[in-house]
């Protein structure tokens, strides 16, 4: 169902632009990279090629019409569209001359732009069909853990339902692709699925993306534009990071919840939208609610069905499966020769915490797609190899570090002899288990005399007690 996104890159200095263009693109399903200038964008042609290219003319350091004649001379195929609030004879010809596909007079209709993009886009394939045949991309989740076996058994369950859902766990654990799979799965899949990111939304803008507004709603609102809730009509709308949706606009959401039907921004015609909302937060609600942050009657809405993803350090049986899956994966995106992984790199990457979870660990595999120089990814091509940064830490130090932050964090002193008392009961408790109990052997596999042994099993007893 999903069709291979084109990708669009789009260059303006001026962040609102950016926003609104962006937003416009992605909507029309194109997948959309912005740039702030010209620099940036000839690093980044370095490794990668866009479909299409929209730009600024006039830009802090080189202009776009400087990039254009790059372009025009080292990347011919790709087609640019030049927006610019010079509309003047001399800007539009000089940008036609440098290779332009077409011209965008700011300010521009939001319509017009995805036009012309379709229309740059249509060229460009026409010519060579089979160059643009590539693999669609079903973005599939991934995970032979219990704990995704359980997440999937969960999908299964309520995605038919259409019930509202709330999707928690850390950062890059996979929530978005949750949500899809819910969408994907329901009565709902024909329809679309809308994403918006409440954090990355600045929240002055946040009511008019999620309701819309009429055209003069504000500075700026230059047309009526429909909102998120209105866009997934009949589908469904996904709401990333809830937790940090500012408390007025909680109660608005929870409203239109509740009775379906809204204004938008500015607007007096009532708005019926039949929309399935799913949730997404890292963060711990139940704490934003009892601190007042977040409304508890939004969460019981949301919360009809909670479908958690557990933190990858804490499911290690799939860091190996997702590696092999976006090491390939990436070779095939980035066309370069296939490579596997080594034993022991796999064995290094799963004593790893990913803080950044399944997301960290598909970079990591982009980059070594490109980066690691034989067929075989080894250990020491790890970006943290270096023998100062050791990844090789076992388990337990990292659980102790753990211990150690939290300890410190509630405040806690005294920890080490604490911990020193810890891990000498451990370390006992194993030694004798290994060898029946007899303590000569354990001490000596201990690398420590009896007498040793015999006092500190004494003095660790009566701390014990
Ligand atoms: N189980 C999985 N199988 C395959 N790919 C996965 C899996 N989980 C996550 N991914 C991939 O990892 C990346 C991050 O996932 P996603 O965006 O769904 O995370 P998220 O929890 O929504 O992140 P954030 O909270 O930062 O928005 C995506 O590219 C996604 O395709």
């Amino acid at each position: 169902m999903h069709m291979a996104e084109a990708l669009v890159w789009l260059v303006d200095d001026d962040r609102g632009v950016r926003f609104v263009l962006a937003a416009a693109l992605r909507d029309a399903g194109l997948a959309v990279t912005e740039f702030e200038d010209a620099e940036s964008v000839l690093a980044a042609l370095e490794t990668q090629l866009p479909d299409l290219l929209f730009t600024d003319v006039r830009m802090a350091g080189q202009g776009g019409l400087k990039l254009l004649e790059r372009l025009h001379a080292h990347h011919a195929q790709l087609p640019v569209i030049v927006m610019s609030a010079y509309t003047d004879v001399a800007t539009t010809a000089a940008a036609y001359r440098h290779g332009a596909f077409d011209y965008l007079p700011k300010p521009f209709d939001l319509d017009q732009a995805v036009a012309a993009a379709n229309r740059a886009l249509a060229q460009r394939r026409s010519p060579a069909p089979a160059a643009a045949a590539a693999p669609p991309r079903e973005p599939e989740l991934i995970g032979r853990s219990a704990a995704m076996r359980e997440v999937f058994r969960a999908i299964g369950r309520v995605a038919a339902s259409g019930l509202n859902a709330l999707i928690t766990g850390e950062t890059g654990s996979g929530k978005e692709l949750v949500a899809r799979a819910l969408h994907t799965h329901s009565a709902r899949a024909l329809r679309p699925f809308v994403a918006l990111n409440t954090a990355a939304i600045p929240s002055e803008l946040l009511e008019s993306e999620l309701f819309g507004h009429e055209m003069g709603a504000f500075t700026g609102a230059t047309r009526r534009h429909a909102g998120r809730f209105e866009q997934a009509d009949g589908g469904t709308l996904f709401l990333d990071e809830i937790g940090d949706m500012p408390l007025l606009l909680q109660t608005r959401l929870l409203r239109v919840l509740a009775e379906g039907e809204f204004y938008r921004v500015g607007g007096r015609e009532l708005i019926r939208a039949d929309v399935r909302v799913i949730a997404a937060t890292h963060q711990d609600l139940e704490s934003k609610v009892a601190r007042g942050e977040f409304r508890a009657d939004l969460l019981h809405r949301l919360d009809v069905v909670r479908i958690h993803l557990p933190a990858l350090r804490e499911r290690r049986e799939d860091i190996a499966v997702l590696a092999e899956h976006f090491l390939a994966r990436a070779a095939l995106e980035l066309k370069v020769g296939a490579k596997r992984w080594s034993g022991k790199a796999l064995a290094v990457l799963e004593t790893l915490d990913w803080p950044g979870n399944v997301r960290q660990l598909e970079n990591l595999c982009r980059r070594l797609a490109v980066m690691a120089p034989g067929r075989e990814v080894r250990s020491e091509d790890l970006p943290f190899a270096q023998p100062s940064v050791v990844p090789q830490q076992p388990a337990w130090t990292q659980a102790l570090r753990r211990w150690a932050d939290a300890e410190f964090a509630a405040g806690r002193v005294g920890l080490h002899a604490a911990a020193l008392a810890e891990l000498e009961r451990v370390l006992f408790d194993a030694a004798l288990a290994a060898h029946g109990g007899h303590r000569q052997n354990a001490a000596e596999a201990l690398g420590l005399g009896r007498n040793t042994l015999t006092r500190k099993l004494g003095s660790s007893r009566t701390r014990r007690r």
